[in-house]
């Protein structure tokens, strides 16, 4: 219960909140309950089906309606004195610039991606307005405090990428279900259903040049004049599962120390009976609908967490395909992959799942596949109520101008010293930022063999979040978006995306020290370029690497050997060291870095660990 001064702060605050899902819609109720009278709120998105068991403030008849707008709605109804101001967009939008960013006291993210949290923060730096940042993943979540020169920013800390893995893996040697479903959805979804022209790596080939198979025949993905979308779907099960393991095999080289792999073909799966024919789907006046076309539900397999069997997952397969491409005609060639299309999830399933048993890998259910393939933990609405209250409680003591009393606070799946809630008093702004400390970056990359293209898509766009770029060396424009360009300068841009980068009008060579500017963002930031041949292809996928200096000056590590008390893929877990003290431990993070733990009384822990920070 707030006291009467702090009533007094919050009634005439401003607030911005972006991002109305599992932690937006808890966080505008508790605003809202809480006496906030003024806030704005932006979300990109429509609700899902799948958004109803967390997010209270949907029904099942908003399905498909802006979040931001029912969100308001829902809220009015029960607070219809307050002002909610709902726009449904993109928070990266221009129309949300600098300015727009100053009328409100405080901003307070519940976004569920890097970028877009990259993006508020820069702008809240930019307009000097204080940020409340959030995220949750299953029981596990946290929230931050970041004011400009008092704290760190959002990007002092070097937060981990969603998860991307070398090619080579995913098209000749996966070993874990997650490469399966990549392929699937990355590769076979979008070779059959996306556009055609993007080059794909889904064929193996052989390096046995004298082979007559030296590389697959893709002829496959090509429907025949008159041919029907069943037998197509056979034709494409066999090219994918059976030919193009076949060639995969013919590189010796790569089975010497790894199991080989298996072919499948069609009359293997049905050598004891008939392929079933289940009629009575592929016009169903539901069919095109994301949401209820189903080829599981066709061939009676309804739950959800059970693991088809080959012959289930051949059958999903066969079906799939078909009612995508009976379905779907209008666009087939710009189908994008989404984890809450059922009938596109259903493929993608079956698909990885025929893989993996080529592969000797266990098979996935449909839930399974789908937390994989979203790259998500399943939430918990309770874990996003906690985090909201905090958010709430933190934005109070940023209005009361009580910084110091502003914490950090991670929530924990298991009580330590009988606390779930683990506050951290908030650092200081980190020297080796590149954001807010503008110290420069270093970009390892070969200066010969690379296209200016790449360092903008995969650095500047794709790892510095930048939105509209505007690249230079010394006084020489090299790169420039924007919709008031003149013509000669689109070309001239155009051409230079496409060259190397030591061939450009103004050479990008070892040493040379780039400036990227964001207008929108008011972000400016340094590269320095080193030249280097070689990289690892596993470790370095992207053939370029992006580091930046280290901060050493506040974090002093204390000695303490680190017991894992849970593990999982790219999720954050929290652990103990050797005298049980407890320690936040980021399974992905590569950094050591320390902060002080405080708990109801005094500082108990200090260790040698890394930072967890879940999404
Ligand atoms: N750039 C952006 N601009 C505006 N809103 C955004 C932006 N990026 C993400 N969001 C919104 O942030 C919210 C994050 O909520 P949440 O993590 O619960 O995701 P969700 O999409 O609702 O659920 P799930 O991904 O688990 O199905 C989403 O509603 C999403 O639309
Ligand atoms: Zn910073």
């Amino acid at each position: 219960m707030a006291t009467p001064e702090e009533l007094a702060v919050i009634e005439k605050a401003k607030v911005l909140m972006v991002g109305a899902g599992g932690i937006g819609c808890e966080l505008l109720k508790t605003l809202a309950l809480t006496g906030f009278k003024d806030i704005h709120l932006i979300d990109l998105d429509t609700i899902e089906v799948s958004n109803l068991n967390r997010q209270f403030l949907f029904r099942k008849q908003h399905v498909g309606q802006s979040k931001a707008k029912v969100a308001r709605d829902a809220v009015l109804k029960f607070k219809p004195d307050i002002k909610i101001e709902a726009h449904h967009a993109n928070v990266k939008n221009s129309d949300f610039d600098v300015e727009f960013f100053k009328q409100f006291n405080v901003v307070l993210n519940g976004l569920d991606n890097v970028d877009a949290r990259r993006h508020v923060n820069r702008l809240c730096l930019a307009a000097g307005v204080p940020l409340v940042e959030s995220g949750s993943t299953g029981y596990l979540g946290q929230v931050t405090v970041h004011v400009k020169d008092q704290t760190e920013c959002y990007e002092c800390q070097t937060k981990e990428l969603p998860k991307t893995y070398p090619v080579c893996t995913i098209t000749n040697t996966p070993s874990k279900p997650v490469h399966c479903i990549v392929w699937a959805k990355d590769l076979l979804f979008a070779r059959l259903f996306g556009d055609r022209n993007q080059s794909s790596d889904l064929i193996v080939h052989t390096n046995d040049r004298t082979s007559s198979a030296a590389t697959a025949d893709t002829d496959f993905f090509n429907i025949k004049d008159g041919e029907t979308p069943e037998s197509y779907a056979c034709r494409v099960f066999d090219g994918v599962f059976g030919d193009n393991i076949e060639v995969a095999l013919r590189n010796e080289e790569t089975w010497k120390s790894r199991k080989r792999p298996r072919p499948l073909y069609i009359c293997e799966v049905y050598s004891d009976a008939k392929k079933p024919r289940i009629d009575g789907s592929c016009n169903s006046p539901d069919g095109n609908d994301k949401h209820t076309a189903s080829a599981a539900r066709i061939l009676g397999l309804s739950n959800p967490q059970e693991v088809w069997t080959v012959r289930d997952s051949a059958n999903v397969f066969l079906k799939a395909l078909e009612l995508l491409l009976n379905t779907r005609q209008k666009d087939i060639g710009s189908l994008v992959f989404d984890k809450d299309d059922q009938l596109a999830m259903e493929f993608v399933t079956a698909a990885a799942n025929l893989r993996s048993s080529c592969f000797d890998i266990p098979m996935q259910s449909l839930f399974e596949a789908k937390g994989i393939a979203g790259n998500i933990v399943h939430a918990i609405a309770t874990t996003n109520a906690i985090i909201s209250g905090l958010i709430v409680l933190e934005a109070i003591k940023l209005l009361m101008g009580n910084l110091d009393d502003c914490r950090t606070t991670y929530c924990l799946e298991y009580p330590r010293r009988k606390m779930l809630l683990m506050p951290a008093e908030l650092s200081a702004p980190k020297s080796s930022c590149y954001v807010c400390s503008q110290s420069t970056l270093l970009l390892e990359v070969n200066t010969t063999m690379t296209r200016l293209r790449e360092v903008v898509e995969k650095i500047v766009r794709g790892q510095l979040s930048v939105n509209s770029p505007m690249i230079s060396q010394g006084p020489c424009l090299i790169y420039e978006t924007g919709d008031d360009l003149e013509e000669d300068m689109v070309t001239q841009y155009n051409q230079n995306l496409e060259k190397f980068l030591d061939s450009l009008p103004a050479p990008i060579v070892d040493g040379s020290i780039l400036s990227i500017e964001d207008f929108q963002q008011e972000f400016t930031c340094h590269l320095q370029i080193k030249h280097r041949e070689i990289f690892d292809e596993e470790k370095e996928p992207d053939n370029m690497v992006l580091s930046g200096k280290l901060s050493t000056t506040r974090d002093q590590a204390l000695p303490g050997s680190v017991q894992l008390t849970a593990v999982a893929d790219n999720v954050s877990i929290h652990a103990v060291d050797d005298d049980d003290e407890v320690i936040l431990i980021d399974e992905v993070a590569k950094q050591d870095l320390k902060r002080k733990v405080l708990d109801e009384e005094s500082v108990i822990v200090c260790g040698k660990r890394q930072r967890t920070e879940v999404s």
